[in-house]
Order: structure tokens, then sequence, then C-alpha cells
């Protein structure tokens, strides 16, 4: 029986239910959230880690996405201040040290905690914490390989627990070819009104089929006029959506101002059924899909 309640939430939201079994079931533990250039990836990692930390969770947002700058702004955050390389030392010191050790159970013979990283390359509040992996800084520094190897490294020794790490890569396939799978437990797929997503859904698939790891997609910035087509195209590749986060002006206002994601009562709904869905491994109502398909 699932038992109904209404809880407050800080810093502005409004009351709203929410379902306190959530909290004790959801077991994410390490997620890639992937998709194509501009899809909404850094957008849903942020929804989904406010509404997860609001309803009770432990999340870690870690941002392996080496071009972007501005997730702290959307989990509403302060700056982080030092990415984990600069931490390291930079560039120099992580090709020297980190081929073989940054982060191995020689070096931390426990699993490492976010908490007991150093203040100087970690940004929290509650029990909401951002660490960046690494930016491309310079002109000519290099690829950004040595910044993968690092997350590789340093998420296979993070302590999972009853933690929830939601990792925001870059839109390139460089998570894949660098198999950051390999210290990860699922994938969650953000796939927005584009063919090109489609395609590249496939082909998670097929990985995520092969690697025997979960898959989780969610639909993002569909408008209701393309809805209908999405929803056939989905079904045609056998692609079952765990939920849908509409187009929202709002967010378009948000990233122009540089503004925290605004988490009013539409976005906190699809969000919830996002989270329970994933907690539950089910699909999106097969009558979402059917409506679409009229
Ligand atoms: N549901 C939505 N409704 C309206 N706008 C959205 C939505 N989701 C994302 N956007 C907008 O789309 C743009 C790209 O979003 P975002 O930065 O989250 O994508 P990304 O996949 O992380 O991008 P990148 O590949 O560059 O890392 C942003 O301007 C964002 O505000």
């Amino acid at each position: 029986m699932f038992l109904l309640f209404v809880c407050y939430y800080p810093s502005g939201l409004e009351f709203y239910p929410a379902f306190s079994f959530l909290c004790e079931v959801l077991r994410l533990g390490k997620v890639i959230v992937c998709g194509k250039g501009g899809s909404g990836k850094s957008t849903v990692t942020a929804l989904l880690a406010r509404y997860l930390v609001v309803s009770g969770r432990s999340v870690c947002v870690i941002d392996a996405d080496e071009s972007n700058t501005c997730l702290y702004r959307m989990v509403d955050l302060p700056h982080p201040g030092r990415t984990l390389a600069e931490e390291l030392g930079g560039r120099p010191a992580i090709v020297k040290n980190c081929s073989s050790v940054c982060f191995d159970e020689t070096n931390f013979p426990q699993k490492l905690h976010v908490k007991d990283l150093p203040c100087s390359c970690t940004s929290c509040r509650d029990n909401l914490y951002l660490v960046s992996i690494g930016k491309i800084k310079e002109m000519g520094e290099g690829c950004s390989c040595v910044m993968t190897d690092l997350a590789k490294q340093f998420i296979s020794m993070l302590y999972a627990g009853s933690w929830t790490y939601l990792i925001d890569t870059g839109s390139s396939m460089e998570h894949i070819g660098r198999s950051l799978y390999d210290v990860c437990d699922a994938f969650l797929m953000v796939i927005d009104g584009t063919w090109e997503s489609l395609e590249l859904a496939v082909k998670m698939k097929e990985f995520a089929e092969r690697l025997n790891k979960k898959i989780y997609w969610v639909l993002n910035k569909v408008k209701d006029s393309n809805l209908t087509f999405m929803a056939k195209a989905l079904e045609e590749r056998g692609l079952k959506p765990q939920g849908v986060v509409p187009y929202i002006s709002l967010f378009e206002e948000a990233a122009l101002r540089g503004n925290p994601l605004p988490l009013q009562k539409e976005v906190i709904r699809n969000i919830e059924s996002l989270a329970s869905a994933l907690a539950f491994g089910s699909q999106l109502e097969s009558a979402f899909i059917t409506s679409c398909m009229k």
C-alpha cells in the first residue's frame, strides 16, 4: 500500500504530495546521464538531483563534461572552486600520475566518500554535492581522455551506500569509447525531439544490452505537437521511456539568465513520476503511448 503524505520543501518550493516510500526504495547507484548534444543532459541531471534531495536522498552530481560551465548554477549551488583535476595538480600531474594511480585501493584502502573530499573542489548544500572532474581551459592543452580516465578512477573509488551519483557527461561518445560504464550501474539517456536522438538511443540500447547494464530513457523538451511522432518512433524502435519532461519555456529563461532551474509544481510532477519509474524499473504507462498514437 502506498502512503501519501504532504511535506514542505525548502527553498521556496510549494507544498507538494510526495511518496515517502520513494526515498526508501530508490537505489539508483552510479548513473551515467547521456544523450546527444543539447538534448538536456544537464537539465535532467539538475532536476533529478534537486528532486531527489528534497525527497530525502543524498545525491552527488559529478560533472564529467569538460566543456560546460554552469551546472552549479542549474543545481543552485555555489561554484565548486577547483575541479578535481586542478586539485590534483592539473593536467601535467594527472598525465604523470593518473595513467595508473590517482585513485586506487593502494591510495584509498577504504572507499572514498564525497564528504571527505577537500572543500576547495566540492560544493554542497544539505545532501546535494557537486564535483567537477576537469575542464579544457587552455588552447591546445590536449584531448579530454585524461579527464575521462580520471573520472573513471574517481567514480570507481566512491562509496556507494545509499547515495545516488548522477554523472553528467559531454555530448560525445567519449564515455562509451573509454568505458566509463565499467564503474557505473546504469545509463539514463535523454532523448529530445530529433531523429538523431532516436538513432543514438537505438545504439545505446544495443550497447546496454551487450554490457548487461540497465538503461532508462527520458524524453525531454519534446513539444506537444511532436509527441505523436515521437511516441510512434519510440515504439517502432522498442524504446519504452520512463518519463517525460515537457518543453518548458521557463527553463530557457533560466538558461538565459544563468538562474537555477525553476522547480514549480508541473516540473516536480514530471520529475517525481520519472524518479518513481526509475525506482521501480517501470515504464511510462502505455496509455501515454496509445494516447499519442491516436
Ligand atoms: N525541458 C526543456 N524545456 C525547455 N528548454 C530546455 C529543456 N531542457 C533543456 N532545455 C534547454 O536546452 C538547452 C540545452 O540543455 P542542456 O544544457 O541541459 O543540454 P545538454 O545535453 O546538457 O547540453 P551539452 O550537450 O552541451 O552538454 C538549454 O538552453 C536548456 O535550457
